[in-house]
């Protein structure tokens, strides 16, 4: 067997092609959706995240700001910059790239957020929201890779309700919003959350449907450890060197000897990455829709 590619490239770009008709019909009615990105620092992956948020808005009609601090910015530099964005009429909405450089309080900033301009769905007013059951289309952002990973799925025609899920990782931006998601009612999915203290995420793995793998261990998941048929998701990346040609060498949660054993299997990159930039897009229309 080898399994069916869950193509993130794809489905970001149907998205993205839905998403500009919307653009098209806001900029009729004089609405210009505006994405801020707020970079601090100089880590590669987050540069090259960041760069790819803009291509995704100019792509679509949506104008992009960009504010980058250096790596020395201070917590009043960074708050300041929010405050920035919170008034900046052309940015409907915004993010900060995480992970912020270290010292610099993370759950802070994100509370500094404007919560009608969090593009991220991560401001604790909008998480909450999602807790409640009342985020999505017409009140408040998803968190975007969560979002991105149902759509992906959707998309492929992967049936998420009464499956079992195992999410691998538990942080703030994936794991913990995602396990979230796929319990809301109408998704109503079952979802078992691990981490870095489950006494055994293979077993864990092993009795799943479908499997998110969001920890950022190179080739964390193996084969022996899936269902026959499961749906497997690869979103963590490890940078584990360069090409010849200077290029970065990524590497997924997922040891690709799972594709002989999953139905379906994300390649990594390519699957969850433009999937959460396209439902960042996506979020910031939607706001703009709203308003
Ligand atoms: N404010 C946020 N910070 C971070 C988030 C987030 O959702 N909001 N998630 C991750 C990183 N992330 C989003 O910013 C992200 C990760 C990967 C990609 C992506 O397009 N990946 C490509 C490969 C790109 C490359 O070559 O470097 C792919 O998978 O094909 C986009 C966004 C942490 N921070």
């Amino acid at each position: 067997m080898t399994a069916q590619k869950l193509d993130g490239l794809a489905a970001a770009a149907a998205i993205k092609a839905e998403l500009r008709t919307r653009v098209d019909v806001l900029r009729e009615r004089g609405v210009v959706p505006g994405l801020g990105t707020l970079l601090v620092g100089d880590d590669p992956a987050s540069r090259s995240y960041v760069s790819g948020k803009h291509r995704d808005c100019a792509e679509v009609g949506v104008e992009s700001i960009r504010v980058d601090l250096p790596a020395t910015a201070s917590r009043e530099d960074v708050l300041a910059a929010v405050r920035d964005l919170n008034a900046a009429p052309e940015v409907t909405g915004y993010i900060v790239q995480l992970p912020l450089p270290g010292g610099i309080d993370e759950n802070e900033i994100l509370e500094a957020i404007d919560p009608d301009k969090d593009a991220d769905g991560l401001h604790p007013t909008n998480l909450g929201r999602l807790v409640l059951g009342v985020a999505g289309e017409l009140t408040s952002p998803l968190p975007c890779t969560p979002a991105g990973i149902v759509e992906l799925l959707r998309r492929n025609d992967v049936a998420l309700a009464g499956t079992h899920v195992t999410v691998i990782g538990r942080g703030l931006t994936v794991g913990r919003p995602l396990g979230l998601l796929l319990t809301r009612k109408g998704i109503d999915a079952t979802v078992t959350l691990t981490h870095s203290r489950t006494p055994d995420i293979a077993a864990e793995v092993r009795r799943a449907d479908i499997v998110v793998a969001a920890v950022g261990v190179p080739h964390l998941v193996k084969p022996e450890w899936i269902k026959p048929g499961a749906a497997v998701v690869d979103v963590g990346v490890t940078r584990v060197g360069t090409t010849e040609s200077g290029k970065a060498k990524l590497s997924g949660d997922v040891d690709p000897a799972v594709a002989e054993v999953a139905g379906w299997l994300s390649p990594n990159p390519g699957g969850v990455g433009p999937m959460t930039r396209a439902l960042l897009v996506s979020n910031v229309v939607q706001s703009a829709e709203r308003a």
